[in-house]
């Protein structure tokens, strides 16, 4: 095909003509940022320049808008960025997630928070709770569930002793690749390295074309993608991430048995988040061990109206907690009748913590 010039080149000096606008545009904006900030510093000298409500609702409000013919969540991608470089402007926020780096968690901190945010790995899901209660970095993010493999309990464990609040959620999509280093032997392949999750979640695959491989788990899919690079007749499964990171090459794609396999994460951190206008409540429940104790604990739920997204039992670690429950639902506790199905929880149940609201994921 070839291109007619003069056709070309205006189509050119349209697109220039349009990016200085949206030059300008995106530069106005950064000062509108600048200036939020002082009004923020003003106010309150400890002020929170993040706002996971606000950002939500302009995520939101980008999608409902977008007139295509890009995609509203490749839209929201932009702005998601636009916002990530405002939010630096006002303060840099740093974000310590489950590493190493090339995980998913660090996807998700960067599908979070976006490129300006400057993340740290660390070694272990308390590592990333004890960071943030200790004020070393703002927020932190962690595995909670898998659709597939179901709830990440050191999470919930975490949450147990600990006064960190939960300010949101993303989801993440998650596909597993089959990696190889340029010196592996690709017809030699006797051990696959990964995350115990995610070999259960590529079990069948697994099963089909590498029956005879040994399997062995290790603690990260980025660590299984870093050893391999070592070993001539091994192979890893990890995300995209650590193929790029560790210049692995893909030798089957989207190995994971369900093609929906995705995994959610939470954003932790220290402040009370207000109503973004479609959130989720988190708390932990500790019922007396007596029958009939779940069904009193859901009761108040139903009668209210309020949708459950997630029921979840631990075993106590006090003998005073006999059954405690993580319980996410529909609503914000700032809302009055969701304050009320507290208050009922509250009669009934012998401790209960809310361990926070926060805007229902948006991208
Ligand atoms: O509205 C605010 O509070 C802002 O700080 C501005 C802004 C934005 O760029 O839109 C930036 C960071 C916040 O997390 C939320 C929104």
């Amino acid at each position: 095909m070839t291109d007619s010039p003069t056709n070309l080149d205006s189509l050119r000096e349209r697109i220039d003509s349009l990016d200085n606008e949206i030059l300008r545009l995106i530069s106005a904006r950064a000062e509108c940022a600048k200036q939020v900030a002082e009004v923020k510093t003003k106010s309150d000298p400890g002020a929170v320049f993040y706002r996971p409500e606000r950002e939500a609702q302009v995520l939101r409000r980008i999608m409902e808008l977008n007139p295509g013919p890009l995609n509203s969540e490749e839209m929201a991608r932009l702005f998601r960025e636009i916002m990530s470089a405002c939010l630096a402007l006002e303060q840099p926020t740093k974000v310590a997630y489950l590493g190493p780096e090339g995980t998913f968690t660090q996807q998700a901190a960067l599908k979070h928070f976006g490129e300006s945010a400057v993340s740290m790995p660390m070694a272990a899901i308390d590592e990333v709770f004890r960071e943030v209660e200790a004020g070393a970095v703002n927020y932190g993010v962690v595995p909670v569930e898998n659709s597939t493999e179901g709830v990440v309990s050191h999470t919930l464990d975490s949450f147990m002793d600990s006064s960190i609040r939960i300010c949101g959620e993303v989801v993440l999509r998650i596909h597993h690749h089959l990696l190889v280093a340029d010196t592996t032997l690709r017809d030699k392949v006797s051990r696959v390295y990964s995350h115990p999750q995610s070999l259960a979640q590529c079990r069948k695959w697994l099963d089909a074309h590498y029956p005879r491989a040994e399997r062995v788990p290790v603690s990260s899919n980025a660590e299984a993608a870093r050893m391999i690079k070592s070993e001539w007749h091994s192979a890893a499964i990890a995300g995209d991430m650590a193929a790029k990171l560790y210049g692995l090459e893909k030798v089957a794609e989207k190995i994971e048995d369900r093609p929906d396999n995705s995994t959610r994460f939470l954003i932790i951190g220290s402040q009370h988040v207000p109503m973004s206008g479609e959130d989720k409540t988190s708390i932990v429940v500790a019922m007396r061990n007596q029958p009939g104790a779940l069904h009193d604990l859901l009761e108040p739920f139903h009668r209210h109206s309020i949708d459950l997204t997630r029921l979840e039992t631990r075993p106590s670690r006090t003998g005073v907690w006999n059954y405690v429950f993580f319980i996410d639902f529909k609503g914000h506790v700032d809302e009055p009748r969701v304050a009320a199905v507290l208050e009922e929880v509250r009669l009934r149940a012998s401790e209960v913590k809310v361990l926070g609201s926060y805007p229902v994921g948006v991208l």
